[in-house]
């Protein structure tokens, strides 16, 4: 398989070196892998899902995402735009938008038309079981709609990789598991690679590869 990202000896620090966020890590991940990262709080997962997003920069240390070196590209909202998915537990949606609307978002910095926009949402809120609530305002959905609202957002670029954090940290079991069969079903069926984020490890166990961190390292 083909490799989508790589990391090479990254160290990330704050409080002017006081806190290894992450030290030393070195990682590589296929195209179309579906991979879970698990480890206590405060051991880097967070930190590390935003590097191979390009939220944050190392200090030292190469990260190469869908075979850009994003150290060196000088448009990262551009990469993100087109490469990530982002889905996070407070799924960051906008309270005065409707639903057709937060869905659309990532659409508005690419020259999309707003016809073929119009498609791609509802196609998406569609999959996601939403269709009847495109024209509703975000604030009447439940937590578990409006997760499934932040997927559909991740997805409408179409990107190759989707980066999830706690994505069913908010949820109920029953609205739990449904947001983590629907990504489980986009991995399966689309191929997209898929990097989550769990305390929870029957969730993790889902993965082809788990990722253990403790102490802004990977041990194993
Ligand atoms: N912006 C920041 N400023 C200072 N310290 C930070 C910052 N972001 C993270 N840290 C510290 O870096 C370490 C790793 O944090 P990170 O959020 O990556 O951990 P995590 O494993 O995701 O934790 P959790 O499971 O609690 O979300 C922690 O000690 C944290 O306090």
């Amino acid at each position: 398989m083909d490799e989508i990202i790589s990391m090479n000896d990254v160290t990330k620090s704050y409080e002017k070196g006081n806190i290894k966020a992450l030290n030393g890590v070195n990682i590589r991940i296929d195209e179309g892998d579906f991979v879970s990262i698990v480890g206590p709080s405060g051991s880097g997962k967070s930190t590390l899902l935003n590097m191979i997003g390009a939220l944050d920069k190392p200090d030292r240390g190469h990260v190469k995402v869908a075979g850009q070196n994003l150290l060196e590209n000088e448009n990262l909202s551009k990469f993100r735009a087109e490469k990530i998915g982002f889905i996070f537990q407070l799924h960051n949606l906008i309270p005065t938008l409707s639903v057709r609307e937060n869905v659309e978002i990532p659409m508005y910095s690419q020259k999309i038309d707003s016809k073929e926009m119009k498609k791609r949402s509802f196609e998406l809120l569609d999959y996601m079981g939403l269709k009847n609530r495109a024209n509703d305002n975000i604030t009447k959905l439940s937590g578990g709609e409006r997760q499934r609202v932040a997927i559909a957002r991740a997805l409408v670029n179409k990107p190759s990789i989707i980066l999830a954090d706690e994505p069913t940290g908010s949820l109920d079991s029953e609205n739990g598991i449904k947001v983590l069969n629907i990504l489980k079903k986009l991995h399966d069926d689309e191929n997209v690679t898929l990097i989550m984020i769990t305390h929870d490890q029957q969730i993790a166990k889902m993965a082809n590869h788990i990722i253990k961190m403790k102490d802004g390292k990977i041990i194993s």
